[in-house]
């Protein structure tokens, strides 16, 4: 008897999911291109059915019929030289899955490529990190519903499980799991800001220290706010640096580094015309972090408001902070589940929104509790046209959205920089307005492109001499 299932790449996440799949009883062959990892693997691996190859040829060939192979490399051309020095060595019914954070029209375009040569492929979103990897990670797979049948049995099993259910579910074909991974991690960028701009109105604005900022953020992780996130960054604020003895986060540089899913949502989001603006601004959070050089000049040139209150009664201004917050992560989500339903309808993908929030409640870095309220809004109204009109959402957001406004207004008085959370709130207010001023912008473009416009009151469509 072969092997059951083979992983290329043995880096962070290869390595672990390899140990991951033997610990479920799985017989894993493992390659990487460069054997010290393979040898590290099988150092770390004890007494699990880990069996390691060195050459492409032998890892192949070590496997039961159809061969089911695992990709952990790098994103990008990377993945097609390992494909193609797979290819030779394949038949047709092979299966390769890809699990890294590739971009899904190169998922698209290398599955239309093997097709012709008769090899299965898959695109398999994966979230969770290394620990994730390792104990269960959130997977979306996407390709042909017949050939995921055929891998079902062993993703199931290595996903996290929430209440009995696996992390992991069909999405829709060809590159359909990794545009889901893609905006995964748009909202995650998004989700990451938002923390941290509440991070700076508690540090900044009502001078809490550290550790007590750090408290708060477990507190908030009991509550409606509970997420993998919120729980780290507590983690995270409680960390002392083993050189200086002072908090670890003081000392890291503040330029935040991209793999480049979190472009490619905002990318994909304005090729298709999806609002997506919380995303977005945090992506540009990012690179404008890394302006470092210019920022700190600029410090000393550019001048703040003058106006400062900082006599504001501390618990009443946390609990403002945590609804901001909580309205901050409901119109992220938003952007990003309405992204989902869009491109499902370009496509024609029938994304399972439902139960995409339902495989996010466990082992991905957005889990978070309320998963579980954007699951039965898609449970209770299959085509809602948005988040934040599903019921549930309509009352939180009518108790919490004077809190963002609240937070907002007093950081803006202070000179803090809350890109996210103001686009939140922009979000939601444009979104809550029926007549807005796009019909003077219509009027401009008519001016002076001739470009047209609709009537509120005649159908048709009309130009004006507006001299
Ligand atoms: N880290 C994370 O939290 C997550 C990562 N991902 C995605 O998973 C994938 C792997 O990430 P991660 O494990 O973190 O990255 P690592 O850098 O730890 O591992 C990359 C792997 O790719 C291999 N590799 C690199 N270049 C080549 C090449 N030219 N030919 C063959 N193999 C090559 C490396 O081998 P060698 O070291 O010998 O060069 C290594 O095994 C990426 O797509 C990443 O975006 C997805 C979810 C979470
Ligand atoms: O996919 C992931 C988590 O879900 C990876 O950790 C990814 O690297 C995160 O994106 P970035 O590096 O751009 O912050």
């Amino acid at each position: 008897m072969g092997n059951t299932i083979g992983v290329m790449g043995l880096g962070v996440m290869g390595s672990s999911i390899a140990l991951n799949m033997a610990s479920k009883g799985e017989k894993v062959a493992v390659y990487n291109y460069t054997p010290d990892l393979t040898d590290q693997l099988v150092q770390k691996s004890g007494h699990e059915e880990i069996y390691p190859y060195y050459d492409v040829q032998g890892f192949v060939q070590s496997l039961q019929s159809p061969r089911k192979i695992f990709l952990m490399v790098t994103a990008g051309k990377v993945v097609d030289s390992v494909i193609q020095s797979l290819v030779p060595h394949l038949e047709p019914g092979d299966i390769i899955m890809d699990g890294g954070n590739s971009n899904y029209e190169d998922t698209a375009r290398r599955y239309d490529e093997l097709k012709v040569t008769g090899i299965d492929y898959l695109g398999v979103g994966v979230s969770g990190g290394e620990e994730g990897a390792l104990k269960g990670p959130s997977l979306m797979p996407g390709g042909d519903e017949e050939v995921y049948e055929k891998v079902a049995p062993i993703l199931t099993k290595i996903a996290a499980q929430v209440e009995g259910q696996p992390c992991c579910v069909y999405i829709g074909p060809k590159g359909a799991g990794h545009f889901v991974k893609m905006v995964h991690n748009g909202i995650e960028y998004a989700d990451m800001q938002l923390i941290a701009e509440a991070y700076t109105f508690l540090r900044e604005k009502l001078h809490i220290p550290l550790t007590e900022i750090a408290d708060i953020f477990e507190t908030w992780n009991q509550g409606e706010l509970k997420s993998y996130l919120i729980e780290i960054t507590a983690d995270i604020l409680r960390k002392q640096d083993d050189k200086t003895g002072l908090p670890l986060v003081d000392r890291i540089l503040d330029k935040t580094g991209q793999n480049g899913t979190g472009k490619w949502t905002s990318i994909q989001a304005i090729d298709n015309g999806i609002p997506v603006s919380i995303i977005t601004e945090s992506l540009f959070a990012r690179y404008l972090s890394h302006k470092k050089e210019e920022r700190v000049p600029a410090s000393t040139l550019l001048a703040g408001p003058e106006i400062q209150n900082d006599d504001l009664d501390q618990d009443v201004w946390v609990e403002y902070v945590r609804q901001a917050l909580y309205m901050g992560k409901v119109c992220a989500y938003a952007q990003g589940f309405t992204q989902y339903k869009m491109t499902s309808g370009l496509y024609d993908w029938n994304l399972p929104l439902k139960d995409i929030a339902l495989i996010f409640r466990g082992g991905c870095i957005i889990r978070a509790e309320f998963l579980n309220t954007i699951s039965k809004a898609y449970e209770a109204q299959r085509g809602i046209a948005n988040l934040l009109v599903a019921p549930y959402f309509v009352e939180k957001t009518k108790e919490y959205q004077v809190s963002l406004r609240k937070v907002i207004t007093e950081g803006v008085m202070s000179g803090l920089s809350f890109p996210s959370l103001s686009a939140s709130l922009s979000y939601y207010d444009s979104y809550r307005t029926a007549n807005s001023s796009a019909n003077l912008l219509q009027a401009q473009r008519d001016y002076f492109g001739a470009h047209r416009y609709e009537r509120t009151d005649v159908e048709g469509s009309f130009h004006t001499n507006w001299k």
